[in-house]
């Protein structure tokens, strides 16, 4: 499992077509995706499952692990290499029991939904908002660095990626506070030129 260079997208993430921008960034370097599609302008039954299959195709052909977000009832349909789950979604207790064999991540904001979690059964957490974000309506307020450095100490040998706000210039902070990966949405949608974008990453 490689989520070094983790990108997060879903159509409402995109002005031009979502399937140029992960061809794009799958050639330059990255190891994970996630189909997000979520929030204001994102679409729904039909085109979202359909928008998936193209995707997940993409990722297939450059050999990077494919995560659903949230969507369950995704993961079988489009042959997801896992699922992402975070505090408000389904338990990962009952994720796991669906899922024994695919990848789980859990987002954890705080220390009082890492106290309440069963970390232990995720095979990643992201970790979240480092810092400030606008992809994310409902993101928490930033919980910086620290609380990268205090996860790694309590959970020295589950994967972390850092999420929110990260981009080409503050990226290796996260991975020096103790990160395996970064997941980012706008460093890469909103490239000027995705390539360089994901081998700056
Ligand atoms: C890698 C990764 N980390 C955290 C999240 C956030 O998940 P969640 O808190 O469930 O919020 P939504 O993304 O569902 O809005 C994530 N998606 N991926
Ligand atoms: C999905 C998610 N979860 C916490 S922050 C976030 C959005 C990250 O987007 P960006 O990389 O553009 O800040
Ligand atoms: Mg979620």
């Amino acid at each position: 499992m490689n989520l070094r260079k983790y990108f997060i997208m879903g159509s409402q993430n995109c002005d031009r077509k979502p399937e140029d921008i992960l061809e794009e960034a799958a050639k330059s370097g990255i190891t994970a995706f996630q189909f997000r599609e979520k929030g204001e302008g994102s679409l729904t039954y039909e085109k979202k499952l359909a928008l998936g299959r193209r995707l997940r195709d993409i990722c297939a052909r450059h050999n990077i692990m494919f995560f659903i977000n949230d969507d369950i009832d995704l993961v079988e349909p489009l042959a997801a290499d896992g699922i992402h789950v975070g505090q408000d979604d389904m338990q990962l207790e009952k994720v796991r029991k669906m899922f024994p064999d695919k990848i789980i991540g859990l987002s954890v904001s705080n220390q009082t939904e890492a106290d309440n979690s069963t970390v232990q059964l995720a095979d990643y957490l992201g970790a979240g908002s480092v810092f400030a974000t606008s992809s994310k309506d409902d993101a928490a307020q930033a919980v910086g660095l620290k609380w990268i450095r205090d996860l790694r100490i309590q959970y020295p040998n589950i994967p972390i990626v850092g999420i929110g706000g990260i981009t080409e210039e503050n990226a290796s902070s996260v991975i020096d506070a103790g990160a395996d990966g970064t997941a980012v949405i706008s460093a890469i949608t909103r490239a000027d030129n995705i390539g360089a974008a994901v081998k700056k990453l």
